[in-house]
């Protein structure tokens, strides 16, 4: 499968290929299945899909809430960092994490986690990062080839009963906190967090498939498929950026050039800085974390370049394999941002661009695409322009295996700026 496959079927019948399989592992990570955005499909999904997105595009775009949210929280970060007495050997992945997990959580409910009281947000973090793990063993994806599978003892059990046991232990913090924000909701102002604009738009528009179930499921599906993938990221970016310091010096060379160092780097200066775009997105391309998507399911008879495609048939599209192998990444295997601009460097290469498909793209491509992108710009620029990083472990680039392929763990010497 290349990018004209998954255009063909992603875009131009796009409303073909929108369904899912409603079979796990999928259905591992709701607590109901059809409820919220991930795991639901027709007129369902595009409400909820619908609803998020407007409320993402009213706080980001309308009152540029998420770049303010995003910026606090990188402050935050940075402040822990500067507290770490020895910086000659640092693991980054808590900071990290922290961070864009911090930001979730203001968008959603509209407040920070404290640092030094984020006990209770950590537990979440790990029994997130557990579940999504356990998700893609051998066992899971056994019984999602052979359903029946799951009525087999210990194969059922570690495959499929086991893992949605897990799920209560994170629905009771979504539950808990989206009820302390529902009773402070008092109707009249301009909603400042999701729960909040949710439950106007339930207010405002009265669809009855606007509920609390649905705003929960919606939640926990920001959580699910963001914190993860923005995180490990962040982590990919650092990695890169030790492996070959000499583009780590000239991304900090542009930042200096653009910014200075006496103010972070604003979304105001991104278009003034491509080649740490291009930065960006070579990092996303060659960590390329999303092995699988989810399932698309085929509707209705059809073929996709020539290809028969039947009704029922589940879909699953290789973003991983275009963004290895699609001939416009010359020398794919080599970690080169200047691929993404033309010889002036400051020009983007439209054709490389187009094949870089991290978020996926079509109907059912990322809903926290927007977000994700400026938090990538925000935290990655604002932690080259404090810190040079020097690795004090090895950095192998081979990624571990799960539902996000994660960098290994490292350490490293933080040098400021
Ligand atoms: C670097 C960060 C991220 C990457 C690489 C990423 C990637 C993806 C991809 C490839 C899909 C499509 C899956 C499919 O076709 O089934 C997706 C879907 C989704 N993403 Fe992201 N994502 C990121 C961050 C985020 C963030 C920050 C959020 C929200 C806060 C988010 C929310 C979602 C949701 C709700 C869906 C499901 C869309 C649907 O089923 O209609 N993602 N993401």
């Amino acid at each position: 499968m290349d990018y004209e496959h998954v255009k063909d079927a992603f875009i131009t019948q796009g409303d073909t290929f929108t369904y899912r399989a409603h079979r796990s592992p999928e259905t591992l990570l709701p607590v109901h299945d059809h409820t919220g955005i991930l795991a639901s499909d027709g007129d369902h999904w595009r409400l909820q899909r619908r609803t998020s997105l407007k409320i993402l595009r009213d706080f980001g775009l309308g009152r540029n809430l998420m770049e303010e949210q995003v910026i606090r929280s990188v402050h935050e970060m940075l402040a822990q960092v500067e507290n770490i007495n020895d910086k000659r050997n640092v693991d980054m992945f808590w900071p990290i994490q922290l961070c864009v997990g911090n930001v979730i959580n203001e968008t959603l409910f509209g407040f920070h986690y404290k640092y030094e009281d984020s006990e209770k947000f950590k537990t979440f973090v790990k029994v997130v990062d557990k579940h999504l793990r356990h998700l893609q063993g051998k066992m899971p994806l056994l019984v999602s080839a052979f359903p029946w599978l799951r009525h087999v003892p210990v194969i059922g059990d570690i495959g499929y009963h086991n893992i949605k046991n897990n799920i209560s232990s994170y629905q009771t913090f979504i539950e808990e906190e989206v009820t302390s924000q529902v009773k402070k909701y008092d109707g009249e102002s301009e909603p400042e967090n999701f729960v909040h604009a949710y439950m106007k738009q339930m207010k405002q528009t009265g669809n009855p498939g606007l509920d609390i179930t649905n705003l929960c499921a919606s939640v926990l599906d920001f959580w699910l498929a963001g914190m993860e993938t923005t995180s490990n990221s962040l982590r990919w970016h650092l990695a890169y950026m030790m492996k070959y310091p000499e583009i780590q010096d000239k991304v900090r060379k542009e930042i200096f050039n653009v910014v200075g160092s006496s103010r972070l780097p604003s979304m105001s200066d991104k278009p003034n800085m491509p080649y740490t775009q291009a930065v960006i997105h070579e990092v996303q391309r060659c960590s390329n974390m999303i092995p699988f998507l989810g399932s698309h399911r085929c509707v209705q008879e059809t073929t996709i370049k020539g290809h028969h495609v039947p009704a029922g048939t589940l879909v699953f599209a290789q973003i991983w394999s275009v963004m290895k192998n699609d001939p416009v990444f010359e020398d794919p295997g080599s970690f080169n941002p200047s691929r993404y601009l033309q010889e002036d460097e400051k020009t983007f290469d439209k054709a490389v661009v187009e094949k870089t498909i991290p978020f996926s793209i079509g109907k059912r491509n990322c809903v926290g695409e927007g977000l994700a992108r400026m938090e990538l710009f925000l935290i990655f620029s604002a932690l080259i322009q404090k810190y040079e990083f020097i690795a004090t472990s090895n950095i192998d680039l081979t990624p571990v295996w799960g539902v996000v392929l994660t960098s290994k763990p490292y350490t490293c010497q933080m040098i400021p700026q």
